[in-house]
């Protein structure tokens, strides 16, 4: 099958590279499959590009183990296997381990693994002694596993990427925040960081926003998954705060945060995060009437009963699909994002 993209476009960037007009060679056929984590994203990203995704049967035996069959050949073929190693993580990254096993057995000729939202990433480096850096061991297993390359979307680090010696492409969602931010037309914006780990993100977010000013909250954690915020370098009186961050957990950092920016005097907050993880208490935190608007991206599902007023879900799935195609065409993928 020849891939294709479909009719839909990337509203945040004009595309650059066209399609070949004679379709891809027979010998390296782009194939997409889907693992459990979240097939709606995947089906999204399988439409962008004008196909279907490839059959595979996944379950469970009875003893909780997983099993994985592709139901075609895919020899020779360029294989994209979509899989965010979202909660249960543990699961959903194992799943992810056996279907590139698979194709890597199949005689898949590149396996490309797409992982919207990178789990583990937060165990990037030792923080205390004798601890792991899970994120570089879940490097390994990917890489051990058989896959060629990774594509990967806000990653919690970016260094994350060089745990790889395979190819690696680091997208953003941050294209699709800011067009839906750019239609609200909000006025006297200043771009928030939550914490000064999150300030290079914030800086590049506030650039594209127009050159907003740029404000930092001074976060401490004086233990895991407790957030505490000490105060706000930069101004935000009578302003619209606009937070960014890679995603929201349990939302302690994105809720210290706003409570703060309303102390302080900002008139409205935003939260944005491409990275919905939303671990309770989050929905608590976040539909307080705190923000006017929480938004993030569908690089997680998100269950019924982690919904609310303020959210609004964004998709990235037209530009996963046009880096995929991209990566598949060897056309520059950096230039959809200037
Ligand atoms: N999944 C995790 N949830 C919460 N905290 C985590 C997780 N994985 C690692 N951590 C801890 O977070 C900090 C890392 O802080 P950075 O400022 O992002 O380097 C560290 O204490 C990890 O153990
Ligand atoms: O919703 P929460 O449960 O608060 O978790 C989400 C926060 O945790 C992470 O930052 P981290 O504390 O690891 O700090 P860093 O950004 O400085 O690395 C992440 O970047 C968010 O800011």
């Amino acid at each position: 099958m020849n891939a294709h993209r479909g009719s839909a476009v990337l509203s945040s960037t004009s595309l650059k590279v066209q399609p070949a007009a004679t379709g891809i060679s027979e010998n390296h056929r782009l194939r997409l499959f889907s693992g459990s984590a979240n097939v709606p994203l995947s089906q999204e990203v399988a439409r962008y590009l004008g196909m279907d995704l490839g059959p595979m049967i996944r379950k469970r035996f009875a003893d909780g183990e997983l099993y994985v069959q592709i139901q075609e050949s895919i020899r020779g073929c360029d294989v994209y296997l979509i899989q965010p190693s979202c909660q249960p993580v543990n699961d959903h990254l194992m799943e992810l381990l056996i279907m590139v096993d698979a194709c890597r057995r199949a005689s898949a000729r590149q396996i490309t693994t797409v992982i919207p939202y990178y789990g583990y990433a937060r165990a990037d480096r030792k923080t205390a002694g004798r601890e792991s850096i899970t994120a570089k061991l879940v490097a390994n297993l990917i890489t051990k596993a058989g896959a060629s390359r990774v594509l990967a979307m806000d990653l919690h680090s970016a260094q994350i990427q060089g745990y790889f010696d395979i190819p690696f492409d680091h997208v953003y969602g941050s294209p699709v925040i800011l067009d839906y931010l750019a239609n609200k037309q909000l006025s006297d914006v200043v771009v928030v960081s939550p914490d000064v780990g999150g300030v290079a993100r914030a800086r590049a977010f506030a650039k594209k926003l127009n050159d907003a000013p740029l404000a930092i909250i001074d976060k401490r954690r004086q233990a895991h998954n407790v957030a505490e915020v000490m105060n706000v370098i930069g101004d935000v009186k009578g302003k619209t705060a606009i937070l960014v961050d890679d995603m929201i957990d349990t939302g302690g950092t994105i809720s210290e945060g706003a409570r703060l920016l309303r102390q302080e005097g900002a008139n409205q907050v935003y939260a944005c995060a491409t990275h919905a993880v939303f671990s309770p208490p989050a929905r608590d935190r976040l539909s307080g009437g705190l923000f006017e608007e929480v938004i993030v991206t569908n690089t997680i599902p998100i269950a019924e009963e982690n919904r609310f007023a303020e959210l609004v879900v964004l998709s990235v799935a037209n530009l996963l699909g046009e880096t995929i195609w991209r990566i598949h065409e060897d056309t520059s993928v950096s230039t959809l994002f200037r």
